[in-house]
Order: structure tokens, then C-alpha cells, then sequence
């Protein structure tokens, strides 16, 4: 049987070891020869690998783990490219946070001028993982959860038409989780239908074994929104700011009772109520630093310190979510994924050039979305402004142009006037000019 080779870019992110925990978990239908950890931070790197070795040794010690800042080491030979930049670190995020918070407007990773702030760092870093995929492994598939992942997507569709990419987010599976416990069944039991942006989207119906549940699943997150019970054993999202993104989308439901909402719906349509449920001077970049990427470094420490193991990381539907995809590429499998893929038809009433994310099915020929029907005009509007939003920011990046930007921001809903975006665009020039293109 083939054994695969899988690069990972941003190999020292605090999911790699949920990643390549997720691939030994697999390792029976999905062998796996050796794991790659690219970064262009050696340190951080160099220490997130010794517990990936870690991890994987305790299944397979022939399975080989590398950790360089060459990216002809990383990726030349690889079947895989895994990415996962974070563009700036979590320094970086908490600036796209503050920044905007500090003038009561959202400060988000992803979504309005955060996720703006940090699709302008993050879209040249993609576009040369790209160029590294084509000179040194260009029979790869590249599998990103790089965010902001609807501006990566929408800058490679136009910059690297060609690339073996497939770009994916958790989001939503995190969600079927959710409404598996809901509904007393195992997420896989779960079929959906669905249509949108990145984190930017709708659940239109939800079957368990062809049988549509939208019925128990609106009453029942009108009231409680996604928060479950079992809510609090899951690690990822046990904490304060997860609990309260979820309980956001009764009140969303409780305004648009047609279709479920993506919990990031909330930035853009509750935005005020976010602003007054976030301390500005504690964002979650704040949260992720002090929990996730502490627990994960401690857990190193304490390996350098003992030689002894303590997990510190969680696999959860990221890690499977990802392996899964890449299993349905290598095998031809044909299974069904909510995707980020250009729309092309697909959603008859949208441009064909959006990136859209919908479901496909997954052959070893990449995806194939399936067709649907048009949507209603009000998630129309919405989609086509979030749309021109984003096509304006990578417009912004890859002609420098200022006015486009502004446009950008003002384009977005986070936002009240175009007045407060440029407030909000003038800080975030100054604080990214390390990273961002010029603009003028
Ligand atoms: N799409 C999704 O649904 C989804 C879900 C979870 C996380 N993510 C994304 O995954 C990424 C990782 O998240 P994290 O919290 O683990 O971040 P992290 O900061 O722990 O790790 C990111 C790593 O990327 C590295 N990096 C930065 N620029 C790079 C470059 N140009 N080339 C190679 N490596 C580079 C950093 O040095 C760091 O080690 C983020 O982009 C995050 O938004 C996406
Ligand atoms: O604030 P963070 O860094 O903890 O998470 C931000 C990410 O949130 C989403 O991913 C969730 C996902 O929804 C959930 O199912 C599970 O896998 O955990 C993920 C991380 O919390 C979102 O989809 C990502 O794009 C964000 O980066
Ligand atoms: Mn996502």
C-alpha cells in the first residue's frame, strides 16, 4: 500500500499535534511515512516538533518527523501540503482585536477589519506557499486552513488560478457537532445543506438518515442557541467566549427563523451586541494566548523537562476534518464536505467568480460542487456585500490602492459609516506596516 508524505506549512501552530495525532489515528487506511514541519520560525517550530514526535511515536516510531525553515526540504517529494499560517502570530491578532474594539466596532480574527487587517498580511505568504507547492511537489494538493480563508481564497483564485488548492474551514463541522448532541445522533449520522461565504453562511436543512431535523434543531437553538450540555467537555470550546458565540445565535434566530445561522453571523448582524459583550481590553487573541498556546507549551516544557507526556492539545473535528479530506483526495472517495470552492453556477444567483462555500464531494480530481437553487434576496444582499468587501481587499493588495481598501471597509457591515472605517483603516496601516503592501 502507498504511504503518504505530508508537509505541514506553519509547523509550529499549536494544532499540529492534533493534526498528526489525527493521522495516526488513521494510519491503518491512510499510512503515513513521514510528517514535514515547515515555519519560518525555527524556535517555535523546533519545539512544537518534539511533541509531534512525541505523539506520533507513541504509535508508529517508523514514521519519520522533520522539522525545517527550507521549503525545498519540506515540500519536495510531499503528497500534502497542510497550511497553516498564521500571518503576524497572535501578537498581530490582537492588534486586528483592539484596534477596532478601541472604537466600539468588532475585533474579530476572521471577520470585519480584523479579518481585513489580517488577509492583507496573509495573502503574499499564501500566494509563495503556492509557488513553493508547484516548483518542489507539484503533483501535491495543498489543504488550507489558513485564515482568513474567503480572502486566501478569493486572492488565489485570481493570483494562482492553477493551484492544487482546496480551502476549508471547521466552522461548520464544528457546528454539526453541536447539533449531533442536539439531536442525539453521532455527527456522521449528519447530512446538510447549506450555502454561503466563509464564516458566512446559513444551514439550510440537516438530515439524519434522509430525514430532514430542521424543525427540532430551529426550536431548539432559538431558545439555547448551539449551547449543549455537552458543551462543556469539549476543550476547544469550554470557554467563556465560545459559550457566548454560541448562545448569540438564538438571538440571531430569533430575528431570521428560516435557515440555521453560522455562528460568525454575529459579527455582522448582532455587531453592536458583540461590541457590548467584549471586554476590549481581553479579546480572545488574549483568551487563545493565555489557554491554548500556553497549555501547548507547557505540555513541551514539561516534555523537555521529564521526557514524560501530557497531551496539552486537543484533536477535535479540526484535526479528523482535515485528514478526512485529504483521505477522500488520495482514495477517490467521493465524500461530501463543506467547501470553500468557486461558485461557477453552483449557486445560480451569484457571480460565478465568488468563492463560495458549499457542499461538494471529493474525488481524487478535487472537489465537485453540487448545484443548487437560487437563494432569497435578502442572503443575496447580504452574501454580494460581504462579496464585494472582500474581492475589494485583495483588489486593495494586489494594486495597492488605498481607495480600494476604504472601500473595503466601508463595504463591510461591521461597520456603521465610512467615516469610522477609515479611523479604523488609517490605525491598522500604521500598526501592519511591517507587513502589509504599500497602499496609496
Ligand atoms: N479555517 C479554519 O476553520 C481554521 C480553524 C482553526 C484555525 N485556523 C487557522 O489556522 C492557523 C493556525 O492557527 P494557530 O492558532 O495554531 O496559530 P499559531 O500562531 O499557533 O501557528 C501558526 C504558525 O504559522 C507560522 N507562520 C507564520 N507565517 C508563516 C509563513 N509565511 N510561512 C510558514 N509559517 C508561517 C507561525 O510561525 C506559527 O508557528 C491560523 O491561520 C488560524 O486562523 C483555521
Ligand atoms: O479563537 P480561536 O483561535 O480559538 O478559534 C478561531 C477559529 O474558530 C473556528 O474554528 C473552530 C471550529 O469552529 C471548531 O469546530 C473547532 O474545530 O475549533 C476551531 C477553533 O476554535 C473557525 O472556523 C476558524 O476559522 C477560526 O480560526
Ligand atoms: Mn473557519
Amino acid at each position: 500500500m502507498k504511504t503518504f508524505k505530508i508537509a505541514i506549512a506553519g509547523g509550529g501552530s499549536t494544532y499540529t499535534p492534533g493534526i498528526a495525532k489525527a493521522l495516526m489515528l488513521k494510519r491503518e487506511e491512510f499510512p503515513v511515512s513521514e510528517i514535514r514541519l515547515y515555519d519560518i520560525n525555527e524556535e517555535r517550530q523546533n519545539q512544537v516538533a518534539l511533541i509531534t514526535e512525541k505523539v506520533v511515536n507513541e504509535f508508529d516510531s517508523n514514521v519519520k518527523i522533520a522539522a525545517t525553515t527550507d521549503p525545498e526540504k519540506a515540500f519536495s517529494g510531499a503528497d500534502f501540503i497542510f497550511a497553516q499560517l498564521r500571518v503576524g502570530g497572535n501578537v498581530m491578532r490582537e492588534k486586528d482585536e483592539k484596534i477596532p474594539f478601541s472604537h466600539g466596532i468588532v475585533g474579530q480574527e476572521t471577520c470585519g477589519p480584523g479579518g481585513m487587517a489580517y488577509g492583507l498580511r496573509t495573502i503574499t505568504p499564501m500566494i509563495e506557499l503556492c509557488d513553493f507547492a508547484e516548483q518542489y511537489a507539484p503533483s501535491a494538493w495543498i489543504i488550507n486552513y489558513s485564515n482568513p480563508a474567503a480572502i486566501v481564497a478569493e486572492a488565489l483564485r485570481k493570483m494562482r488560478p492553477n493551484a492544487q488548492i482546496l480551502n476549508i474551514c471547521d466552522m461548520p463541522i464544528g457546528m454539526m457537532l453541536r447539533m449531533a448532541e442536539i439531536l442525539g445522533c453521532e455527527k456522521d449520522e449528519i447530512e446538510v445543506d447549506y450555502f454561503g461565504l466563509n464564516h458566512f453562511g446559513w444551514f439550510t436543512d440537516v438530515y439524519v438518515k434522509g430525514e430532514s431535523r430542521m424543525k427540532e434543531l430551529r426550536e431548539y437553538m432559538s431558545e439555547h442557541g448551539l449551547v449543549t450540555p455537552e458543551q462543556s467537555k469539549d476543550l476547544q470550546h469550554s470557554d467563556a467566549d465560545w459559550i457566548k458565540a454560541h448562545r448569540n445565535v438564538a438571538k440571531m434566530l430569533q430575528l431570521f427563523p428560516q435557515y440555521l445561522p453560522s455562528s460568525y453571523l454575529q459579527y455582522y448582524l448582532i455587531p453592536q451586541t458583540v461590541v457590548d459583550q467584549t471586554d476590549p481590553a481581553y479579546t480572545r487573541a488574549n483568551r487563545v494566548m493565555d489557554n491554548r498556546e500556553k497549555n501547548l507549551f507547557d505540555s513541551i516544557k514539561h516534555l523537555e523537562q521529564t521526557g514524560e507526556f501530557m497531551e496539552g492539545f486537543n484533536v477535535g473535528v479540526h484535526g479528523t476534518f482535515i485528514v478526512d479530506v485529504a483521505m477522500s483526495l488520495a482514495f477517490d472517495r467521493r465524500e461530501r464536505f463543506l467547501l470553500i470552492v468557486e461558485n461557477n453556477g453552483a449557486i445560480p444567483n451569484l457571480p460565478a467568480d465568488a468563492m463560495v462555500e458549499i457542499p461538494a464531494y471529493v474525488t481524487s480530481r478535487g472537489p465537485e460542487p453540487i448545484r443548487m437553487e437560487s437563494i432569497e434576496l435578502f442572503y443575496k444582499g447580504l452574501i454580494e456585500q460581504q462579496l464585494a468587501s472582500e474581492k475589494l481587499l485583495v483588489e486593495a493588495a494586489l494594486e495597492g490602492s488605498y481607495q480600494k481598501a476604504l472601500q473595503a471597509f466601508s463595504l463591510n457591515k461591521t461597520f456603521p459609516s465610512a467615516e469610522v472605517a477609515k479611523t479604523v483603516l488609517d490605525e491598522l496601516i500604521e500598526a501592519n506596516k511591517d507587513y502589509w503592501p504599500a497602499l496609496a
